[in-house]
């Protein structure tokens, strides 16, 4: 068994898409990146790498390189999740944490553990994702951000 540690920040600004958990939100505002700036999906994908002892999405998916300009990040899952499936190893269990001031995540949540489930090839009970504010409190808390944090175990396939 292995675990790994993802978190993430992106600045929320007008004229974007909020793109959440591979999930769609009704906003006035998104988050800015070269990618869909998929803060939670980011995170997911940075403690998979995390615990397989590959680094992390920037090595893998630089934002230099043009072909994820404005990417789905739900497409950089699917390549994290293939190096998953190239280790002996498949996911034991995630946990992860939205923290944004605004927009309320709750009715949106199940459909974030779905769509990322989907994609990992796990159940919908291995996947739990939370939200919470910060009481007004920092750059979340000023709503110019919206950060994520996720932890990920990852356990050896049984032969
Ligand atoms: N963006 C958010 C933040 C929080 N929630 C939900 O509200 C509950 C209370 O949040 P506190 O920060 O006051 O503890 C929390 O349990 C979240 O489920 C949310 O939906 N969206
Ligand atoms: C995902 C990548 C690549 O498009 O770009 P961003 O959307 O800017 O995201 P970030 O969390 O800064 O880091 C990884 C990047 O390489």
């Amino acid at each position: 068994m292995k675990v790994g540690l993802g978190y993430d920040v992106h600045q929320l600004v007008e004229g974007r898409p909020l793109i959440i958990g591979g999930v769609h939100l009704p906003y006035d505002k998104g988050l800015l990146g070269h990618s869909d700036a998929d803060v939670l999906t980011h995170a997911v994908m940075d403690a998979i790498l995390g615990a397989l002892g590959k680094g992390d999405i920037g090595k893998h998916f630089p934002d230099t390189d043009d072909r994820y300009k404005n990417i789905s990040s739900i497409e950089l899952l699917k390549e994290v999740q293939k190096s998953l499936e190239s280790s002996d190893y498949k996911i034991g269990n995630i946990d992860a944490v939205i923290v944004a001031q605004k927009p309320k995540m709750a009715p949106f949540l199940e459909a974030m553990v779905s769509r990322l489930a989907r994609v990992l090839k796990c159940d919908l009970s291995q996947i739990n994702i939370k939200a919470t504010t910060t009481e007004r409190l920092g750059f979340e808390g000023r709503e110019e951000g919206i950060s994520a944090h996720a932890i990920v175990m990852i356990v050896k396939w049984e032969v």
